[in-house]
């Protein structure tokens, strides 16, 4: 009886069921040299000590928290998060470990939403340093030590969320090792001064077919996480990513539709972004769908304005009311600025509405196939409840192909060869969280920008 139960066992879980509990434990418990002491400090505020368990580097940068409960390898490579100091109020993080940068058959990343760790720093109150999962290849701490970003566990995360909610977003810094001068308040660095798009953002276009295409969609990569090019991808749409800062609106006619992607910093940074999506509405009809950033840079475009909110909104379980149907979803955001949706232009309306704290979660052209969200519908990890708007999306997509066949007879589903030959099918020159790495190399980033 318990045999033929272990026989139905996928053949990896048999293999795992089959080595002794001892083995198993060992598999994931690696030697390694007692936690340094690391502190982890607020400007204006409370100093924080604990035990670095990640680079042994000193970081400074943007303090935001998130209340997701799963996700962290996502969160932590989402391009988003770039320059920020990452706190998580889940107590225990890292007890699936992290996957590897393994890639899909259309050769995006598999569990990442980027190759490479992006928050600046990571903060937990209690870290697993043994792992389980059938796709971890390391720890949490070993993975932040190879990509140099460092890591402060034993922390009250509770007080320090409690004191980030009353002051509002904070710099904050994470030091490693016995010697910290608390009065050092000149190394608060502060991202915000950054061109961090610029960071993230591939430097040449590429392009990722799709097994069977039914359409081509530009995305404009202000820090694209890597669901959003699957999410578009895994429905039959090839895509080409360009530059944050390309002339879209000088392509846009080879395409049967535009994006705009997630990123991190302020959106007001991105002038040239917005000054072409201006050029784009006014020339093409071509639909437009913008999420997080690409949600706050349309709104810039089309005249709106953003604004900074206190401290920002980043959690799995974000309830949003689609204001068109009244119905509620509940929705994955990271964001820490957001549209004014009362200077939105009166031919567009609210989308939208974030039911916790009411401020805006998208917008709608009122007679084109235009729209974005704040939160993100792709979602990684999860809820899956708005991802039908890439279906909404892509339906567009195709009617507009359609009605363009007899402008551009030419054009097919594939994009021409010259375009796929030239271009490679991954992101080109972009560059670890480095320069963020030291408090020195952050304030000599900020002279330099
Ligand atoms: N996830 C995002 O695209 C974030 C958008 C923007 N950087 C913000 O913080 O509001």
């Amino acid at each position: 009886m318990f045999m033929n139960i272990f026989k139905s066992m996928p053949a990896r879980a048999q293999a795992f069921a089959s080595v002794k509990p001892q083995a198993r434990f060992m598999a994931t418990v690696r030697q390694r040299a007692p936690l340094e002491p690391a502190t982890f400090t607020i400007r204006d505020g409370p100093m924080f000590t604990g035990k670095s368990f990640g680079a042994r580097s000193n970081i400074s940068g943007e303090a935001v928290f998130t209340t997701s409960l799963v996700g962290y390898p996502e969160s932590l490579t989402d391009p988003s998060y770039r320059g920020q100091i990452l706190v998580f109020t889940q107590p225990l993080i890292g007890n699936y470990g992290v996957p590897s940068a393994e890639k899909d058959p259309n050769g995006l990343l598999k569990y990442f939403e980027s190759p490479h760790l992006q928050a600046a720093g990571v903060v937990v109150a209690d870290v697993a340093e043994q792992y389980s999962h059938w796709t971890a290849v390391e720890s949490l701490g070993e993975w932040c030590a190879r990509e140099g970003v460092p890591a402060i566990s034993g922390v009250d995360t509770r007080a320090i969320v409690t004191y980030l909610r009353e002051q509002g977003s904070s710099l904050a810094k994470i030091t490693v090792g016995e010697e910290y001068d608390a009065n050092e308040d000149e190394a608060f660095t502060d991202p915000e001064q950054i061109h961090l798009v610029r960071q993230v953002s591939t430097k040449q276009p590429f392009h990722i077919s799709a097994a069977d295409p039914h359409s081509h969609v530009a995305v404009l990569d202000c820090g694209v996480k890597e669901n959003i090019l699957r999410s578009l991808v895994n429905r039959g749409s090839s895509v080409t990513v360009f530059p944050f800062d390309y002339p879209i609106h000088k392509v846009a006619h080879h395409f049967d539709g535009v994006f705009i992607s997630n990123g991190p910093g302020d959106p007001t940074h991105c002038q040239d972004t917005v000054f072409n999506l201006q050029r784009l509405m006014e020339t093409s009809q071509v639909p437009i769908f913008g999420i997080c950033l690409g949600h706050q840079l349309l709104a810039l475009a089309a005249g709106a304005r953003t604004i900074k909110l206190k401290y920002g909104n980043r959690a799995h379980n974000i309830p949003a009311l689609d204001l068109s149907t009244g119905r509620c979803h509940i929705t994955s955001q990271n964001h820490g600025y957001a549209v004014d949706a009362s200077t939105l232009p009166s031919e567009w309306k609210p989308y939208f509405v974030n039911l916790n704290d009411q401020s805006n979660e998208g917008m709608i052209h009122k007679s084109r196939p235009i729209f974005s969200t704040q939160f993100h519908p792709e979602a990684k990890g999860g809820p899956l409840d708005s991802s039908y708007l890439f279906d909404i999306y892509l339906e567009s997509v195709q009617k507009y192909k359609k009605s363009q066949a007899g402008l551009y007879p030419q054009r097919d589903s594939r994009p021409s060869p010259l375009l796929v030959d030239l271009l490679g099918n991954e992101r080109v020159g972009v560059q670890p969280t480095v320069g963020m790495q030291n408090i020195a190399a952050a304030a000599a980033a900020v002279a330099a920008a």
